[in-house]
């Protein structure tokens, strides 16, 4: 297989922008001591960024599982798609200012009418407890500590918005699953959840994360079912894509893994959802996360 991996022509203009900007400081809207066991962030700014994704202009994937944004016209044939490195994301026209200058933290909520009202379009970052949401979440802002992590299972445990640019939201949300908190917590945290994917007006695309390095577990099988039945616009983030094949693991490598989940899971949608692999230790799909945000971004605020 031969990837042939080079930098668009048609990115470098929006990227050139990013590389100077100057720095920001930034103070927080809400004290440490306001919501206990919420997220509490750094006070930190964090450095301009320029997202430089690896485009494939040879696709690997059949083009009835790519997915074609809107006002991409792929019909003339599949040599003159771009898709993103480690994903089925064909660039389209909106990929613009993909950068992040700035990233604060804005607040905890513990229900959808806490949630901010800027009305800025926001994506949100769930998954199983301990799948890896706030370390992506810091991975794709360049902070080490701007969402708060753990090898604990139950960290995240409020709606954390995280304004960026300030012009969008990265929105990190307590995991599914087995956690390290009690049971009645728990249910609360998935029932505020379901209600935030189903009524937040400016959520533009759940980003459900998949642990990349295992098999598919049912936990997660039931979670994009329940996504896709309620036509809720859904991202599959793998996780982990770092974690190579082990026994223990199943075997199989992060590809397979990825492989075997859309399969699994094709039933549930009438196209194929958008995915990208990830691992927040090699920082593998940071860029084209971020491509990827601005495409969905910039149409939605266009329509
Ligand atoms: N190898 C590897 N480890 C990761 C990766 N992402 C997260 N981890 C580790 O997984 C553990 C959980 O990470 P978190 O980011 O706190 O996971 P979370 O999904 O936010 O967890 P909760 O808030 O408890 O739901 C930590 O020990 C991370 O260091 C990754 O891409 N690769
Ligand atoms: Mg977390």
């Amino acid at each position: 297989m031969a990837y042939l991996s080079v930098i668009l022509p048609t990115i470098s203009p929006f990227i050139s922008r990013f590389y100077h900007n100057t720095t920001t400081l930034f103070v927080h809207r809400s004290s440490p001591f306001f919501l206990p066991r919420c997220h509490i962030s750094t006070l930190t700014a964090p450095a301009p960024t320029t997202p430089a994704p690896t485009i494939i202009s040879i696709p690997q994937i059949p083009i009835e599982r790519l997915f074609v944004p809107p006002e991409v016209d792929i019909s003339s044939g599949m040599h003159t798609s771009r898709i993103l490195a480690g994903s089925n994301i064909v660039l389209g026209p909106y990929g613009n200012d993909a950068g992040i200058t700035a990233a604060e933290y804005v607040k905890s909520s513990v229900n959808r009418d806490q949630c901010p009202a800027d009305g800025f379009p926001e994506f949100a970052l769930v998954g199983r407890s301990n799948v890896g949401k706030s370390s992506l979440l810091n991975s794709i802002v360049r902070r080490k500590k701007l969402a708060l992590t753990s090898k604990k299972p139950g960290k995240t445990q409020c709606i954390n918005h995280f304004r960026i640019n300030d012009s969008w939201f990265l929105v990190d949300l307590p995991g599914y699953g087995y956690a390290s908190a009690p049971n009645t917590l728990r249910k609360n945290w998935v029932e505020f959840t379901r209600d935030y994917f189903l009524h937040r007006k400016t959520l533009v695309s759940v980003f459900l994360l998949i642990d990349g390095s295992i098999p598919a577990k049912k936990i997660d099988l039931d979670y994009a079912r329940w996504l896709g039945e309620n036509k809720i616009p859904m991202t599959l983030i793998f996780t982990k894509c770092d974690k190579r094949k082990k026994k223990k693991n199943g075997g199989k490598r992060p590809e397979q893994n990825v492989e075997d989940f859309q399969g699994l899971i094709r039933e549930f949608f009438e196209t194929a959802p958008p995915w990208i692999m990830t691992s927040s230790i090699t920082h593998q799909g940071r860029d084209e996360i971020l491509v990827h945000i601005a495409q969905l971004r910039n149409y939605w605020l266009k329509h």
